[in-house]
């Protein structure tokens, strides 16, 4: 998906929230474990309820590959079911010398065809170049991370500012708005003004508002550019915001009251 496009549905559903599919086994529904699939089945079913509300899915692919082969069907069969409906983030944080970079590319831009992938930046530009590659597909690059470990490294100071700020501006110089967007944290609010200064037309993936307690209001207030540039996901607090036989009604009103308070910040 392009940038356009994506700026596209945004404005047309009114919404920037993006829906992570952690579908952690051990949580979904009891009635569910009876199915062939229960983590595809739990997907559908999400997807199916919420995607009116959202422009994006992301699948943090750890709770797939906790699983093994099936885990990776299961993943395999939600990015398909899907589409291209929806902008598709691989959560899997890759990054590796060049030559298996390029592997992890093709993996998740050919083999399972996701619009986006999330990697680490500590390898450096060889580690990330072979994912900016990929005409129409993006490379989403852990900037300044949600946890409280981002203190350990990210916001340590490196040269004139610090080590998560040189991530960003140097790697604005390996791809462009157009293929690269930064994981930023809803729980780095204090940061925003001074990220979006650094980089004012990339778009930004937000996670952490919700079960980790980010204010999707002042991220949206510090963060918003011309093109929207936020994707804010939502993961726990959408997926498991039900979990009796009524799971996926309930995650649909937890995705609508996002999607209705990002409207109001879209006007
Ligand atoms: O800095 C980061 C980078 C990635 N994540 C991922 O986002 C979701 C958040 O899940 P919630 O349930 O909405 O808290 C999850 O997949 C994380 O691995 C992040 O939280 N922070």
């Amino acid at each position: 998906m392009t940038r356009q496009q994506l700026v596209e549905e945004i404005r047309k559903k009114q919404s920037y929230l993006c829906v992570g599919l952690d579908t952690d086994i051990t949580k979904i529904p009891k009635h569910l474990l009876a199915a062939a699939d229960p983590v595809f089945e739990f997907n559908r079913m999400i997807i199916d309820a919420t995607k009116d509300y959202c422009v994006s899915y992301k699948i943090n692919t750890a709770f797939y590959e906790a699983l093994g082969r099936r885990g990776w069907d299961s993943m395999e069969k939600t990015v398909d079911y899907i589409g291209k409906s929806h902008f598709t983030i691989a959560d899997a944080k890759r990054g590796d010398i060049g030559n298996t970079s390029t592997q992890y590319a093709k993996a998740f831009f050919e083999t399972l065809n996701f619009d986006a992938i999330t990697v680490a930046p500590y390898m450096g530009s060889d580690s990330v170049k072979p994912f900016l590659e990929y005409k129409h597909k993006w490379t989403i690059l852990l900037g300044l991370t949600s946890n409280p470990g981002a203190q350990d490294f990210e916001l340590q100071p490196a040269g004139n500012g610090l080590l998560y700020e040189k991530v960003l501006t140097t790697a604005a110089q390996w791809g462009t708005p157009e293929n690269l967007m930064y994981v930023v944290g809803a729980t780095q609010a204090d940061s925003f003004t001074a990220i979006r200064s650094l980089t004012p037309d990339h778009f930004y993936l937000v996670p952490g508002v919700g079960a980790q307690g980010g204010s999707l209001k002042e991220i949206s207030a510090k963060a918003m550019n011309k093109d929207v540039g936020l994707l804010v996901n939502a993961s726990r607090a959408v997926i498991f915001a039900g979990n009796g036989e009524d799971f996926a009604e309930k995650a649909a009103e937890a995705a609508k009251t996002y999607a209705q308070e990002m409207a109001g910040y879209l006007k």
